[in-house]
């Protein structure tokens, strides 16, 4: 097996320089053929298989991952998504025909070019070091745009596996790994770009937001949040445990769309507790300290950042608790809590802390939810599907996954990101193509029309605006009330109902009343 190479910053002086040559290529068109964008991926697909060894002894080294965990949420993940896109790009880049044009407007041939946006920033996490730096950049390849990448100094391994990865595998002129914390970053932000896709915290998601407004240039911003999983009274205890836990120590909770505190109705939190006590002891037997399974806090300021957060609870510890501050190692640990205002609610934890707060009922989680965070990143709802449709229609949220802990984000191809605070934008599957393409709105107006195009132009005259009006003026189906108007013979044919189900509903009706007097009539002439 191939070594890590050591992690080395970019040196801040050829950075400008990087970043010039990047926009130079993207400029020379070179990566706008769907067949180069193509060679790109598959080359990158290679470069993460011949490298699946590399990778998995980084993120061993950076946060003490599993091979499992490596393997599902990093290589294996990345390494589909590249098929994936391999394999549906050459339709996505098709120019689409446009929606809702009027007959009379087809002849010019209205269309949605798919342009690449152009020179774009891709700033990574450190919890996820590969997919959240390789998934922006594989939708950036596949958009046809030149990029840089600037993974999280903070998994210093993942970051020198992949500059070693894209180095090796990508066109050096149109895609490049710079390495580096807050200096480079910053040099980076001063840089002009077409795009950047952040993630990370709130915070530096600010500057970066502030930055990018001083040019006009987009952003994608893959936040965090504090995200409620709310278990009711008629929720499944065994169950709603066994999922939380499962979204809680992957990563040993370094993740940013797994629960940040549990809601649980007051009845029911005894027995969550004790499913999760027993549940703990079937995913770690010898204790999650022991087990080869359970990963490690990335780093020591991550790890006091927690142990204050739980220092400070003035919640009960009702499971774990044990940490190691040498090894990294901290317990998966379940806290009671009673107040809103409590160190473990205020803040996201991103670790495997796990406050429950009792409540009274499913309106006193909702409000408190609400109060808490009102735009998380996911919402996780545990009961009945008439309590889970009224969490989500009275909560707003990136993401929810119904009687489960983030399994929504667990779909690779289902388009990710969060509203408000936890973010804005999204990517993976098409929606990774999407977020770094133009869709460049394109006409073609023929030569021969050009006498039929005559009403537009001076003299302009009240015969030239009737003619246009009657072209083109639509009829409102609304009355001065802002009602719904229907004619009397939409009318007679929903025989006077408001809705369509409600004249559904009404021949229903008429069809059986018919039916029962034919029957009728038959009985009678029988007679
Ligand atoms: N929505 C998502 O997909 C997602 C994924 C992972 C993490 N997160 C969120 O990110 C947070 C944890 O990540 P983190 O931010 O601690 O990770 P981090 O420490 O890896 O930082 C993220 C990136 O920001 C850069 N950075 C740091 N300070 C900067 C500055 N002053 N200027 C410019 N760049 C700077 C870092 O170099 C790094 O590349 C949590 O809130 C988590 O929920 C969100
Ligand atoms: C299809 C059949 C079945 C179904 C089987 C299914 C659906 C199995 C599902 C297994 C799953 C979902 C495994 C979980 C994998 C978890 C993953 C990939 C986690 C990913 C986490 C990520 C990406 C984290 C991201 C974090 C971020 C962005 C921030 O920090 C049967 C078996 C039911 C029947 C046969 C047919």
């Amino acid at each position: 097996m191939e070594k890590i190479p050591a992690f080395s910053t970019t040196p801040i002086e050829s950075i400008p320089s990087i970043v010039n040559e990047v926009r130079t290529t993207f400029r020379a068109h070179r990566t706008r053929p769907v067949e180069y964008r193509l060679k790109q991926l598959r080359k990158l697909y290679w470069g993460l298989k011949d490298n699946e060894d590399l990778i998995l002894d980084a993120c061993k080294k950076d946060l003490g991952k599993s091979q499992f965990e490596t393997y599902i949420t990093e290589v294996g993940w990345c390494e589909n998504d590249i098929v994936f896109m391999c394999n549906n790009l050459e339709k996505w880049v098709k120019d689409e025909s446009a929606p809702d044009i009027p007959l009379a407007n087809k002849l010019f041939s209205p269309r949605i070019r798919k342009d690449p946006l152009g020179t774009v920033l891709i700033i990574g996490a450190y919890n996820f070091p590969i997919q959240l730096s390789l998934g922006p950049l594989i939708g950036a390849i596949a958009a046809g745009c030149t990029a840089i990448l600037k993974p999280s100094e903070n998994a210093p391994n993942a970051s020198a596996a992949l500059a070693h990865i894209i180095s090796t595998s990508l066109d050096p002129s149109a895609y490049a790994c710079v390495q580096g914390g807050i200096p480079e970053t910053t040099l980076l932000l001063e840089q002009k770009w077409d795009k950047i896709f952040y993630t990370g915290n709130a915070t530096v998601g600010t500057i970066i937001a502030k930055k990018a407004a001083e040019t006009l240039t987009p952003v994608t911003l893959e936040l965090g949040g504090r995200n409620p999983a709310i278990v009711t009274k008629g929720a499944d205890p065994r169950l709603a445990a066994r999922r939380l836990l499962w979204a809680k120590i992957l990563n040993a909770g370094q993740v940013c769309v797994s629960q940040n505190y549990i809601l649980v109705d007051r009845e029911i939190l005894p027995q969550l507790v004790r499913e999760m006590e027993a549940v703990l002891r079937e995913f770690y037997p010898m204790g999650a300290r022991e087990s080869p399974d359970y990963g490690r806090i990335v780093n020591k300021r991550q790890f006091q950042r927690l142990k204050k957060m739980l220092d400070e609870s003035s919640g009960k510890i009702l499971l774990g608790g044990t940490m190691d501050e040498e090894t990294l190692f901290l317990e998966p640990t379940v806290v009671q809590v009673e107040s809103l205002e409590d160190s473990l609610v205020k803040e996201e934890s991103f670790g495997p802390l796990i406050p429950v707060l009792p409540v009274k009922d499913l309106d006193e989680a909702i409000r408190m939810a609400n109060e808490i965070d009102d735009t998380p990143l996911g919402i996780y709802p545990f009961g009945s599907k008439a309590e889970t449709d009224k969490v989500l229609s009275q909560t707003r949220s990136g993401g929810a996954s119904i009687n489960d802990g983030f399994f929504h984000a667990s779909l690779p191809t289902l388009a990710f990101g969060g509203v408000g605070n936890s973010g804005q934008g999204a990517y993976r599957g098409k929606a990774s193509f999407d977020t770094f393409t133009h869709r460049r709105s394109v006409t073609t107006t023929p030569s021969w029309i050009e006498s039929m195009l005559a009403v537009r132009y001076p003299p302009y005259t009240a015969k030239k605006q009737e003619k246009f009006a009657s072209m083109s003026a639509l009829k409102p189906n609304f009355d001065r009330e802002g009602n719904f108007k229907t004619s009397w013979v939409g009318r007679l044919l929903k025989l006077g109902a408001e809705s369509g189900m409600g004249a559904v509903g009404r021949w229903f009706l008429v069809v059986l009343l018919a039916a029962a007097v034919r029957q009728y009539l038959q009985r009678q002439s029988r007679l």
